[in-house]
């Protein structure tokens, strides 16, 4: 348990009352949302072509700035794929985790990107971001707690390979989502979650988000405060989906603090 005393949120740019920081993944500490967002692209497009042509209809391509913002941004996999399919009027089988790439499933379309994520992370390896290991030694040094609450499956991949997980506390991702039978964002369940395994309740946490999703479950559950991190432009959507504030690296909250 944090202790209320000696936490010092305002050297990080948070209110007194927060005694914890529930941080998302990718887009907020490491520069993953862009690599999962290429993969959708890849993969959604290869398949709507391939769709195109088989149905001899037009093939309208799967845009970043629109559609990855707006349905499968911050979402976990199986969700987002529905999400976007459901804008483009298809509606497919779910399938099952076992389903291979070349399925016409949910889960097939699923494990296709989640195969092209893994090529890209291997070649490219994983960017954080210029004021990630900043912030998060600040918030340990300001006694605040610190919990990952990811909709990815491969967060505990990505923490690793990068170091991060050495300031992790407490880690709510895809698969402990499931198997605790938590809603994926935009439900508030698993920052709740993350909020219960650091021992405070949702009001002494604050949430970090960089997608639309990830801002609404931060809004829903009543926490104590929800920065909205813009990576990609969509600051005004942060804020009209839930962000009490917006910033663009997370070591801005140091240098612009009161
Ligand atoms: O496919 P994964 O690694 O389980 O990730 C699911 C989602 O995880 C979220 O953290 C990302 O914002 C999404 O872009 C991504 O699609």
């Amino acid at each position: 348990m944090s202790d209320p005393q000696t936490a010092r949120p305002k050297d990080v740019g948070l209110p007194e009352h927060v005694l914890a920081c529930l941080f998302d993944l990718d887009g907020v500490l490491t520069d993953t949302a862009s690599v999962h967002a290429s993969a959708w692209k890849k993969m959604f497009d290869s398949y709507l072509a391939e769709r195109a042509q088989r149905l001899g209809e037009a093939f309208v391509p799967f845009e970043i700035a629109t559609d990855y913002v707006k349905y499968v941004d911050g979402k976990r996999r199986q969700d987002g794929t529905r999400s976007f399919l459901a804008s483009r009027g298809i509606t497919l089988p779910e399938g099952d985790a076992a389903d291979s790439p070349e399925t016409e499933s949910v889960n097939g379309l699923g494990t296709r990107k989640n195969n092209l994520v893994h090529e890209m992370i291997a070649k490219d390896g994983v960017t954080i971001f210029d004021g990630t290991f900043r912030y998060l030694e600040a918030a340990q040094a300001a006694g605040l707690r610190i919990a990952v609450v990811s909709s990815s499956a491969n967060t505990a991949e990505v923490l690793r390979v990068t170091g991060l997980e050495k300031f992790v506390e407490a880690r709510v991702d895809a698969q402990a989502a499931i198997a605790a039978g938590l809603n994926g964002k935009p439900a508030p369940d698993t920052f709740i979650e993350g909020a219960r395994l650091l021992g405070v309740e949702p009001n002494q946490a604050a949430v970090f988000e960089d997608a639309i999703a990830g801002v609404e479950a931060g809004r829903s559950g009543h926490f104590g405060i929800v920065i909205g991190v813009d990576r990609v432009g969509h600051a005004a959507a942060l804020s009209q989906h839930g962000a009490d504030v917006v910033v663009t690296d997370l070591a801005q909250l140091i240098d612009n603090r009161a």
